[in-house]
């Protein structure tokens, strides 16, 4: 995996594009809001100046409701603006989102390899989740709470410029102040960020492992490990929370020194008959509603430094570049797929290496058997093979074509594998068949199924292809899951196919089942086949036999077979089966 690009926020503009109608109309709305809560202390300031002048009560009742029209006006408004703030937010962010998941998808096992899903999560929701305010309410409040102020100022200064400069000069200053510390607690928000992300990480990996985590006895040190992630959150939150929140408590002070600072003013040119009651409370009135933009303002400069953070992680995310790239060749020829390792050396970490200059063919219908030891490096083989990693040197060719100059989708759609982990998603058993592919039709997969011997299986299940299945394969067994693999795999009809054979304890029935489906499915392909038991390797044409990474053996089955010095013929003799694994 490698990093790019320098972070800019420029970018978040491409997911407000999409929305810019319905932004539009939030900020005509904020305006007309704006405009009726300017309205309505000159309202009051009327109604109060009326009375005090012993005026008629029907202009009263007219003032009063004026009053209560905009007050119902300004209160509808205020709903439409957060239902639509809320509606542009969910609309950008799950842009965002889909965006994050689909290069997740695509970054290379070296990154996984160092992620938990949780971890994974809380980047592709929980950032994006901290941005969502940003994307919906930033630009509007900031400008929302702009226009509030120029409205109420300018017309302070209309009334009286004295105390119109006070309450200036207030404004500026907070601003100013907000303006100086925004980004005071991006750093430790990011922090707070990461902490998250690496809670549910835990979280998610020991629920994942909770049978082993159960049997162990392990909950009591699972539960420590638990609360010492919880306290690293919470430390790094409070420091977030305490700086971001720095910014907020200067306008307070600045705002309380001001609001005593008008009054007195106020009061003063009231008592010496220059301004009246109704433009006294007037004053009053626009000075404590100056505290809602600056407030507002302070709310948002907090905010910002959340989905700053949230950015940074999430633009750190789409920088990070697949070190698998796809080639450009579409087409491999048709038919079962001929293999070459032409001195394939490949390594996960640089220190150690795990394959060693592998030299083998295998021509189109060919099958081959590999065997080796615990951790000799078959796995290895087999991920290279569909290039979930780069090989550290040497070419590997499907179809005599070099996996590197093919693009992705058209090696996967002609090479299949079946692995011995077989992953199952929430849904029904045709969409674990298919993986969603409505495309294909009930009728194939039941003469798919048929073919393989499968269909007695399926229709054990209490619902066919409807019945559900549970996330994660605990609703299946051992067996039962290799057998669904295999069917999914068959489904697409692959023209090279990799089997990691179940080393598992299948009943004689079900291994049967699963001897003539794997027949079945190698028929018209190639096969690779890592072997867990010496029945499998007699239907296979070669043998490999790997040890440390490196080939110790490969040739014909049956030559090996006849030669005592082979470590094929030292199996038959020995019948030692775990020497297989
Ligand atoms: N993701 C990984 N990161 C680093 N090293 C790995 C990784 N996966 C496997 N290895 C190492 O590579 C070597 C070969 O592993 P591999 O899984 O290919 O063996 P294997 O022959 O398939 O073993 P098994 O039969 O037990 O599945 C081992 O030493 C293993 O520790």
């Amino acid at each position: 995996m490698q990093q790019s690009a320098k972070p800019s926020m420029s970018w978040l503009l491409k997911y407000l594009k999409p929305v810019r109608g319905r932004l539009l109309l939030l900020l005509i709305l904020l305006l007309a809001s704006t405009g009726a809560q300017l309205v309505n202390p000159q309202i009051v300031q009327r109604f109060i100046d009326t009375a005090a002048a012993n005026g008629i009560v029907s202009s009263l009742l007219v003032l009063a409701g004026i009053y209560l029209v905009f007050a119902v006006l300004n209160q509808i408004l205020t709903v439409a603006i957060s239902y639509l703030g809320n509606d542009v937010s969910w609309r950008a962010t799950n842009q965002l989102r889909g965006d994050l998941l689909k290069h997740c998808l695509r970054l290379d096992m070296r990154f996984h390899n160092l992620k938990t899903p949780g971890e994974m999560i809380e980047r592709i929701d929980g950032d994006v989740t901290n941005m969502s305010n940003f994307f919906a309410m930033f630009i509007i409040k900031v400008i929302g709470s702009f226009v509030l102020l120029a409205g109420i100022l300018g017309y302070m200064f209309t009334i009286n410029w004295p105390i119109a400069s006070v309450m200036t000069l207030f404004t500026l200053a907070s601003i100013g102040a907000m303006v100086f510390i925004r980004n005071l607690g991006v750093t430790s928000s990011k922090d707070e960020r990461g902490a998250s992300a690496a809670l549910f990480g835990l979280i998610e990996e020991r629920i994942a492992g909770i049978e082993d985590v159960q049997a162990n006895g392990n909950v009591p040190y699972v539960m420590n490990r638990f609360y010492r992630s919880m306290r690293n959150v919470f430390l790094k939150g409070r420091k977030a929370w305490m700086l971001r929140v720095i910014p907020w408590n200067t306008t307070v002070v600045l705002f309380a020194i001001a609001v005593t600072a008008v009054l007195m003013l106020g009061v003063h040119y009231f008592l010496t008959d220059q301004i009246s009651l109704g433009t006294l409370f007037l004053i009053y009135q626009y000075t404590q509603m100056l505290n809602d933009p600056i407030e507002q303002l302070g709310d948002q400069v907090q905010e910002f430094q959340k989905a700053k953070s949230g950015m940074l992680r999430s633009q750190e995310l789409l920088a990070s570049r697949t070190e698998i790239m796809e080639g450009t060749q579409t087409a491999l020829p048709d038919g079962a797929l001929g293999l070459e390792f032409d001195h394939v050396h490949f390594s996960y970490n640089p220190d150690k290496p795990v394959l060693h200059d592998i030299t083998f063919t295998v021509r189109p219908g060919e099958r081959l058997g590999i065997i080796g030891r615990t951790g000799s490096g078959k796995s290895s083989l087999s991920r290279v093979l569909l290039r979930l990693y780069n090989i550290n040197s040497g070419t590997v060719r499907v179809g005599g074509i070099d996996i590197r100059d093919l693009k992705l989708e058209a090696l996967y759609r002609r090479v299949g594998m079946v692995t011995q982990d077989v992953q199952l998603f929430d849904g029904t058993l045709r969409d674990n068949l298919t993986l969603f592919d409505g495309s294909i039709s009930d009728d194939y997969i039941l003469g798919t199924t048929e073919r393989l011997g499968l269909k007695q299986w399926i229709d054990s299940q209490p619902e066919g292809l409807d019945t559900h299945l549970k996330a994660g394969g605990a609703s299946l067994s051992a067996g039962e899951a290799q057998l669904f693999a295999l069917t999914r795999v068959f489904l697409t009809q692959p023209s090279l196919v990799i089997l990691d054979e179940p080393s598992s304890r299948l009943d004689a029935a079900t291994e049967a089942m699963l001897q003539s489906a794997v027949d079945q499915l190698m028929q018209n392909c190639t096969g690779i086949v890592i072997a867990h038991r010496l029945s499998t390797l007699e239907q296979v044409d070669h043998i490999m036999v790997l040890g440390d990474g490196r080939i110790l053996e490969f040739g014909e089955r049956e030559v090996l077979a006849k030669d005592p010095t082979s470590h094929y013929a030292q199996l038959l003799i020995t019948g030692r089966e775990e020497d297989l694994a």
